[in-house]
């Protein structure tokens, strides 16, 4: 039985909606409820807590499995062992990315430029100083506990910051000098339960389901029967990632086909099939692909 912690605050809303389409439902009596269970029988205790701290408690052995960005496993430095990359984020299913911004007017071009005693604010203290350092930048690191972008430029000269849609930078007149980080949201695991057999094969049965619904995002099924005469037409231009599945319908004179594919693109490509001579289209929704 596995203990799991999850993500409050930016990841919390499209985690809940994840576990939900993975029939793994959180169930909780509030959104301030920090105590919640999953009807799973893996799964025994379920916690909703900061992901900034989600690192140390996985690697203190508080919890077996949880959920956090990449951001805060580097800046924790805490020993975790990752089952992979789960591709979404608060708003879209791109990866967030850890920037050094500064103000669009500012003379400098990379972080080599920045003048010695540059002060920088950051929630991600750790990360910056490695990375000054590694430039050989001396700066002060000025900790922020928030609304970083609104403290260039008469409280610090700099910001090391999350952007996802770029949308703060842009309202706040920043320009990205290097990008630190990409950060996705990973599924991690405590290290002595990773190694424990039982509890290995239980977090691997999560991940499958988890990683299921996110790959059957922005997919969906079509089906359609076509004559013989036209199906080398309809097959020309499905698309290419989909592999098609052709079947001959009894009586004889025609093919079922049925493929995979995006979502985006199906406003065109139904009536080009159906054009090509394809009927009785139909189009599916998909809760989970699973390789
Ligand atoms: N658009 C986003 N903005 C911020 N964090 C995001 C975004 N998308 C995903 N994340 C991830 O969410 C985690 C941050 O969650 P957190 O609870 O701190 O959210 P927050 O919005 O920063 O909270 P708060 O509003 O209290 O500052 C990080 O791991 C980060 O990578
Ligand atoms: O690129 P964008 O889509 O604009 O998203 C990035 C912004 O979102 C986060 O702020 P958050 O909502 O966490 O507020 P905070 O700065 O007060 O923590 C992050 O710190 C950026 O400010
Ligand atoms: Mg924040």
């Amino acid at each position: 039985m596995l203990s799991l912690v999850l993500p409050k605050g930016s990841l919390e809303k499209a985690t809940m909606q994840l576990f939900d389409a993975a029939d793994l439902t959180v169930q909780r009596a509030s959104d301030r409820d920090y105590r919640a269970s999953i009807d799973d029988p893996r799964i025994d205790r379920v916690r909703v807590l900061r992901p900034q701290e989600i690192p140390t408690y996985l690697e203190q052995g508080l919890f077996d499995l949880g959920i956090t960005g990449r951001d805060w496993i580097t800046e924790t430095d805490a020993d975790v062992v990752s089952l992979g990359e789960l591709k979404y984020s608060k708003a879209t299913s791109n990866p967030v990315r850890v920037i050094m911004a500064v103000p669009d007017g500012a003379p400098w071009r990379t972080v080599a430029d920045l003048p010695e005693g540059v002060r920088i604010s950051t929630e991600f203290p750790a990360m910056t100083k490695r990375y000054l350092d590694k430039h050989g930048v001396k700066a002060t690191v000025v900790p922020s506990y928030g609304a970083t972008e609104a403290k260039v430029p008469d409280i610090v000269d700099a910001i090391v910051d999350l952007t996802e849609t770029g949308s703060s930078l842009r309202k706040n007149g920043l320009r990205i000098l290097d990008t630190l980080l990409t950060s996705y949201t990973e599924l991690v695991a405590n290290r002595e339960a990773y190694e424990d057999a039982e509890k290995r094969a239980a977090m691997e049965d999560i991940s499958l389901l988890l990683q299921g619904v996110i790959r059957a995002r922005g997919k969906v099924l079509l089906k359609l029967n076509v004559a013989h005469g036209d199906l080398q037409k309809v097959l020309d231009i499905m698309p290419a990632m989909a592999s098609p599945t052709v079947t001959s319908l009894a009586g004889g004179e025609s093919n079922a086909v049925e493929s995979v594919v995006a979502k985006r693109g199906v406003n065109t490509l139904i009536p080009a099939l159906k054009a090509a001579g394809a009927h009785d289209i139909l189009e599916i929704p998909i809760a989970k692909i699973v390789d």
